[in-house]
């Protein structure tokens, strides 16, 4: 059996723990307040001076396109894996997948839900929010989980293959059969300093893959040989990052990507991230075919999936500071 949980945040800016004015409860209310000027100072984030500026991504950003990947002609298919491995997963970790079969009424009907929970009476909303990162997802959204499990599986058939694998041996190794999906809904209101606030903190997920779909406003930024790049999605596709599993799974080969979400003064934003893992009890470690040829080594020690997720969860996301933990240097 497949298991999902929810979790539904509203994104603050702060880096620290935000403790806002006493009657104010979360940063959607923060950001309705009247003549809200300027974000309260603990909500400040300051980057790095040093760090580059974010450039647009154009049409740099990967595109994979599902229907090649799982096309009966072998040298579409070959093409596609050949895309996977290069471009999408070692250069970038990061890619758009378009003929992805997700319906787009699906995926527009989700992200009007997710703005109808973040708009009702704060005293109404405990009704729906899952109480623990594991509480199982309300029955509404599993066709969007089942759909989600489909392209991934999929995409990680492809990976399989492009790592030298047989094409089900990610599957078998990771349990994919009772994979573990987390539902994240994130909602980020206008602010009136975006130059001086972000909506999520750099991080690498938790996951595999994780698919984003966000509902026409931009904000993601990718880290992409040391600089930020903003993701500008093409209509209907879905994003999607590798994760710190997979980085595991890989042995270093497909890097984790680290992320952020910046904020905007004109429109509030909502994004879906689809957490996919491999099933919850499985020892993730550097896949053995990879590591028993001459020279190789393992980068990173096994971990049982739900410890490094609830560890992961437990902390403020924070770079791959989770990921350092199970890495070996040499
Ligand atoms: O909202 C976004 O674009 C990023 C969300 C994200 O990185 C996450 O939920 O892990
Ligand atoms: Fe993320």
């Amino acid at each position: 059996m497949a298991a999902t949980a929810s979790l539904l945040r509203q994104n603050s800016a702060a880096t620290d723990p935000p403790s806002p004015p006493s009657n104010i409860t979360c940063v959607k209310k923060l950001s309705e307040s009247p003549n809200l000027n300027s974000i309260p100072s603990n909500y400040a984030y300051f980057t790095n001076p040093t760090e580059t500026i974010a450039s647009d991504s154009d049409d740099l950003i990967p595109t994979i396109d599902l229907s090649l990947l799982t096309s009966d002609n072998p040298d579409q298919r070959s093409k596609a894996i050949q895309d996977l491995d290069k471009a999408a997963c070692q250069e970038w970790g990061f890619f758009m997948v378009v003929n992805h079969g997700i319906p787009e009424t699906l995926m527009k009907a989700m992200l009007e839900v997710t703005n109808e929970f973040f708009n009702l009476p704060e005293e109404e909303k405990p009704e729906f929010q899952p109480k623990k990162v594991l509480d199982p997802i309300r029955d509404l959204l599993l066709e969007y989980c089942e759909r989600s499990r489909e392209v991934v599986r999929k995409l990680l058939k492809g990976i399989s293959e492009s790592l030298g694998l047989e094409e089900s041996e990610m599957d078998k190794a990771l349990d994919l059969g009772s994979s573990f999906q987390l539902f994240v809904a994130n909602f980020y209101p206008r602010c009136p300093n975006p130059d001086v606030a972000l909506g999520m903190p750099p991080h690498s997920d938790h996951t595999l893959l994780t698919l984003l779909i966000e509902n026409e406003v931009g904000g993601l930024q990718i880290q992409h040989k040391g600089r930020w790049v903003n993701v500008n999605a093409l209509p209907n596709s879905i994003l999607v990052n590798s994760g710190d599993q997979l980085e595991i799974f890989s042995n270093g080969k497909y890097k984790s990507v680290l992320h952020r979400a910046v904020v905007n003064n004109k429109k509030t934003r909502i994004s879906i991230a689809m957490a996919n893992g491999p099933s919850l009890d499985t020892v993730v470690s550097p896949a053995s075919q990879l590591v028993q040829t001459k020279g190789c080594v393992a980068s990173y020690v096994p971990m049982k999936y739900k410890d490094y997720l609830l560890s992961q969860q437990s902390n403020q996301l924070n770079g791959k500071s989770m990921l350092e933990q199970v890495q070996i240097h040499d």
